[in-house]
This record gives C-alpha cells, structure tokens and sequence, in this order.
C-alpha cells in the first residue's frame, strides 16, 4: 500500500520529546486531519508542499540511499501519520533492517500498527491550535497502548495551554509526560534573533512548571532542533 511522502531526512537527532537526542532518520507523510494555527510542519496539508506517493519498499531504499550505515532507528512524522493503513508494512521492513521506529502524531486516528512502534509520542493539541480534543477517543486510544512504550507531548503557548496540560497529565498519570516550548515565529530566517526568543519561552515554561504541583513528574523540554538549526527544513 503506497504511503504520500513529503520528505525523506536524516541522519539527524530528535530533536523532541521522549527520545530527545537521539540519532534517526525521519520520514514525513502528507496529510493531516488538524489545522493548527501555529504548525510547524504546515506545508504537509495546505497545499504549499509537494508528496509522492511511494510503496514501503522504495521508502527503505531511499532511507539507504541517504542515510547509508548512519542510522539505526527512523522516526515517522507529518502530517498526521496514523491517517495511512501502508506505515504497518514500512514498519515491518525497518524492523527487519533491525532499525527501530518512532512515531509522532496527535492520537486522533488509531492503526494497529501503532502497536508495533517502539517509541510514540502522543501530542494532543492545546486551545491555542485552535484545535478541540476528544477525550473519549484519547481514553480508548491510551487503553489500547497500555504495554507500548508511548509519551504525551504538548507544546505550550499560554496559560490556557498549561491549564490544558495539566489536566491531561492528570487524567493519565502514568503515562510519561512532556511540556514542550512552542515556537511563534514559524518563518523567520534570523536564528540571531529567534534562537534567545525560544529560550526565553523555555525558561518561562520552566517557570511555570516547577510551581505547578501537578507537574511533579513532568520533563520540560525546548524543540532542540529549534536551537541548533532554527526554522531550517529537513533537520
Ligand atoms: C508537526 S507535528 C507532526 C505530527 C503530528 N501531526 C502531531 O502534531 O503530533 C510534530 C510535533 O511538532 C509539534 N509542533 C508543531 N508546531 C509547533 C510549534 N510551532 N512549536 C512547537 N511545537 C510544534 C507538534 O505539536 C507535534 O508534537
Ligand atoms: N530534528 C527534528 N526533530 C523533530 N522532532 C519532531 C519533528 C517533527 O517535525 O515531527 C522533528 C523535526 O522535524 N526535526
Ligand atoms: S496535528 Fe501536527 S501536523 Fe497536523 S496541523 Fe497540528 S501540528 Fe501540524
Ligand atoms: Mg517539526
């Protein structure tokens, strides 16, 4: 079954959530079932990027063809991955190449090959996306993940996210759980003046986190990427 790919990428570092700092290729599908108002990744739905439709076999050889012996595990991002049935066959051959696989999405699909990811992060959309949680959806989604190795991830803009932050980890204390800081200025080229911005942002977050009795067990992280390279695609 083909897969819509938007990019190819790697080897880089995660620059996110549960596997921060760890070496991998990204592949970024098409498509995405959310439109939030401040994504990073916005050129995979509204039309400004260009996808090529390609079977999980040409993914792999492309992975080899780009990131040679340099890698051992492959992260799946988009767009909203969970939107394509043909990722469960990508899965199997990086398996079978030994590599491992992450996934990034926003827990509003379900595929069973979710099952089979060895990292997943979950990242419901705060109010400042714009975007509304089914909470009902997102219980069946974590019940059906119960012994996989998944994380929730949420980016926070304001105070209105943080509240939103802190009831999700309330309602699943057991799931390992991030804060992210988000980044505004999705198109400036200045990394002069956006790198200082964003850790301003981080410290902020910091802040808020370290009073906030709920957030006793979470991890408060930057987008790393973000640090290093700024808005530069494709790293
Ligand atoms: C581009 S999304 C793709 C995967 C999936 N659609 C999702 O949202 O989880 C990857 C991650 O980037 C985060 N993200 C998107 N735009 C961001 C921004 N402006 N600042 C910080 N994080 C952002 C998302 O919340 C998500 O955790
Ligand atoms: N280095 C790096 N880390 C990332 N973590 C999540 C990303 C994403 O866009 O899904 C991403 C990305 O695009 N680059
Ligand atoms: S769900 Fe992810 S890819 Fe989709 S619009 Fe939101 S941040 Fe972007
Ligand atoms: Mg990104």
């Amino acid at each position: 079954m083909k897969i819509p790919v938007m990019e190819v990428f790697g080897p880089t570092i995660q620059g996110e959530g549960m596997v921060v700092g760890q070496k991998t290729m990204f592949v970024r599908t098409a498509g995405c079932d959310y439109s939030c108002s401040w994504c990073d990744s916005s050129f995979t739905w509204d039309g400004t990027g260009k996808s090529v439709s390609k079977r999980p076999p040409e993914i792999i050889e492309e992975l080899k063809a780009i990131g040679g012996q340099l890698f051992s595990h492959v992260t799946i991002s988009g767009g909203n991955p969970a939107l394509h049935k043909g990722i469960g066959e990508l899965v199997d051959l990086c398996h079978a190449e030994g590599w491992k696989v992450g996934v990034e999405t926003q827990a509003s699909f379900w595929q069973d090959w979710l099952l089979n990811i060895d990292d997943i992060t979950l990242s419901p959309k705060p109010p400042s996306s714009g975007m509304i949680t089914d909470f009902s959806k997102l219980d069946r989604f974590l019940e059906k993940l119960a012994d996989a190795n998944a994380s929730l991830k949420i980016v926070i803009f304001d105070e209105d996210d943080f509240k939103f932050a802190e009831e999700v980890h309330l309602r699943y204390p057991t799931v390992p759980f991030f804060l992210q800081t988000g980044n505004d200025d999705i198109t400036t080229t200045d990394d002069a003046f956006l790198v200082p911005k964003l850790l301003h942002r981080y410290e902020w977050l910091i802040e808020l986190a370290v009073n906030s009795p709920v957030m006793n067990d979470a991890k408060v992280l930057p987008q790393l990427h973000a640090l290093v390279w700024g808005n530069k695609r494709g790293v």
